[in-house]
């Protein structure tokens, strides 16, 4: 009989511990992180600012979001904590004949912030719209010659399903997928179905087959592959499944592999052999379902997405004390 692969539970709570920065009077803003999500259009204005505004609650200092000129507006008008650049453009409003310049501006302006963001989340309410995908391809290209970490969720999955090459063999990339997204990379990449029945190896494949890019495919257990392990985190999150809590998620693997990345480097840390992205993955997990079980037990049904967002702080709190 074919043995199968299984997932190992981890112990989220030592892997939070062991990458969250002590907060010291010492350091100065930003140190904690910056992060930058690109995401907003005419569509979807609440999924970026979930990931942005996740990011600052978990414990980031400085939170971005590039989106197009119509969707900044409203995003700025949920929160003054968030930098927004209204730089993206959509087809729509974009003549042929300048589509070109239009793409060098907004490529310009990506780059001059690049090099100082920890982490991009490419992605959520980001649209299909084909001119903005090609914008955020090259945003990807810059991304990844930066050595930028990028976490690619929503609609950045659909982008990157149809041009793996963007994330092959870049291990700085997360991707993010629910079920749905899921079942399209592994038809594209694999060129089969999703496997029920053993699907920890699947997951494997599948990242390998990527080039070793990190793989959290969200679920019931939410499961984590780098290709060569299989990291499961199954802590009790919430039974409501209110849109808006994979955004939540984008936003706070951001920040813990940031932080993960900024933990290795010190040279006392046993943590140089491990993967950050897997880190960054297990925490991020961790914290939102803890998240959503303290909402949830507060609101029951009417918990929403910023019930959620609320607790985000509680979640690390209860795990590794601010003092
Ligand atoms: N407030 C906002 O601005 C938000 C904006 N968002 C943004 O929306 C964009 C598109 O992302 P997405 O997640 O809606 O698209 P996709 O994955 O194609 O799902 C679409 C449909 O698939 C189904 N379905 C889903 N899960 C399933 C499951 N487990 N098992 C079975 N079926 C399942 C379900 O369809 P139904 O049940 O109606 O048939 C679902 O409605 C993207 O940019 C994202 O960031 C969101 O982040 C939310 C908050
Ligand atoms: N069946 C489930 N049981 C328990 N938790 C789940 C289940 N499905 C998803 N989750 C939790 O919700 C989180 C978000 O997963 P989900 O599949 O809703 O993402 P999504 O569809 O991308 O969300 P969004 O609405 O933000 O786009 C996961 O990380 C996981 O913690
Ligand atoms: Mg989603």
């Amino acid at each position: 009989m074919q043995q199968h692969l299984s997932s190992v539970e981890v112990d989220a709570d030592s892997v939070i511990r062991a990458i969250t920065p002590a907060l010291d009077a010492s350091r100065h803003k930003g140190q904690a992180g910056k992060i930058a999500v690109i995401g907003g259009c005419r569509e979807y204005t609440g999924a970026p600012y979930f990931a942005a505004i996740s990011a600052l609650k978990i414990g980031a200092d400085l939170s971005h979001v590039f989106c197009t000129k119509d969707a900044a507006p409203v995003i700025k008008s949920y929160s003054p904590e968030l930098i927004v650049h209204p730089i993206l453009e959509e087809s729509y409003s974009v003549r042929e004949e300048d589509k070109k310049i239009i793409s060098g501006k907004v490529l310009a302006e990506v780059d001059k912030w690049m090099e100082r963001f920890d982490c991009l989340v490419i992605g959520p309410g980001l649209g299909r719209d084909p001119f903005l995908l090609d914008c955020v391809s090259e945003i990807m290209r810059h991304a990844r010659q930066s050595n930028v970490p990028i976490v690619i969720d929503g609609d950045g999955l659909f982008l990157v399903t149809n041009n793996l090459d963007l994330v092959s063999g870049y291990a700085l990339a997360v991707l993010t997928p629910n079920v749905n997204e899921y079942k399209r990379l592994v038809q594209k990449v694999l060129s089969s179905e999703v496997d029920d029945v053993d699907g920890t190896q699947q997951l494997v494949s599948l990242s390998k087959q990527i080039g070793g890019v990190t793989v959290l495919k969200k679920g019931k257990s939410d499961l984590i592959s780098d290709g060569a392990t299989v990291k499961s985190v199954s802590i009790y999150g919430s039974l409501r499944r209110c849109g808006g809590q994979g955004d939540i998620l984008s936003g706070s693997v951001a920040v813990f592999l940031s932080w993960a990345r900024q933990a290795a480097s010190d040279p006392n840390s046993n943590l140089s052999s491990k993967n950050p992205t897997v880190l960054g993955c297990i925490a991020g997990s961790a914290i939102l379902r803890k998240a959503a079980s303290l909402a949830f037990s507060n609101k029951k049904r009417s918990t929403v997405t910023g019930d959620i967002i609320e607790c985000l702080g509680k979640s690390v709190e209860d795990v590794c004390p601010a003092c």
